[in-house]
C-alpha cells in the first residue's frame, strides 16, 4: 500500500504472550458462609481440616502491539519479575489459607486464587495489558480468570 512500511504494519499487530510458573502450596476448602455441615458436604474430602497439597501450574498471558521498534509486546523479564513479586513469593510452599490473608475470609477455590493473582497482577503491568490467568490446579482441572 502506498505511504505504509513494514514498520507501519507491525505497530497494528497484536500478540499475545504467555509465561508459565509453577508453585506447590497446600489447603483446605472452608467457605466461613457456610456451616460446618455444609462445607463438607459441598467440599468433601477438600474440605479435610488438615489440608491437602496442589503443585499449582499458572498461566499468564499479556495481550498488547507489538511495538514496532522493540519488536516485544512487552518484555518477558519484566513478566517474569512481576510473576515473582505476585505468585513466587507470596504464595510458593505457602498454606493459602494460614500464610496468605487475602484467604482468611475467601475460600482458597482455585477460582478465588485465580483472582487473587489477576488483581495482584494488573496493578503491575500497563494498562489493558493483562488478558488472563490460567491455573492449572491439577493434570485434570483448569481454571481461567479474564477480569470479567
Ligand atoms: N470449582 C472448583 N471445584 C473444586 C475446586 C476448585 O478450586 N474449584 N477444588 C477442589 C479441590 O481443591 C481438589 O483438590 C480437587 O482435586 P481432585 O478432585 O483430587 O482433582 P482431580 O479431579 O484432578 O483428581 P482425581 O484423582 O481424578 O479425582 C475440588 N473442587
Ligand atoms: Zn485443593
Amino acid at each position: 500500500m502506498a505511504g505504509s512500511s513494514v514498520t507501519d504494519g507491525a505497530a497494528q499487530r497484536i500478540g499475545y504472550i504467555t509465561r508459565i510458573q509453577s508453585f506447590s502450596a497446600c489447603h483446605r476448602l472452608h467457605s466461613i458462609h457456610l456451616s460446618d455441615e455444609e462445607n463438607k458436604r459441598v467440599y468433601g474430602k477438600c474440605n479435610n481440616p488438615n489440608g491437602h497439597g496442589h503443585n499449582y501450574k499458572v498461566e499468564v498471558t499479556v495481550r498488547g502491539k507489538i511495538d514496532a521498534h522493540t519488536g516485544m509486546v512487552m518484555n518477558l523479564m519484566d513478566l517474569k519479575a512481576h510473576i515473582e513479586e505476585v505468585i513466587m513469593i507470596p504464595l510458593d510452599h505457602k498454606h493459602l489459607d494460614k500464610d496468605v490473608p487475602y484467604f482468611a475470609k475467601v475460600v482458597s477455590t482455585t477460582e478465588n486464587l485465580a483472582v487473587y493473582i489477576w488483581d495482584q497482577m494488573v496493578e503491575l503491568l500497563p494498562p489493558s495489558l493483562l488478558y488472563e490467568i490460567r491455573i492449572h490446579e491439577t493434570d485434570k482441572n483448569i481454571i481461567i480468570y479474564r477480569g470479567e
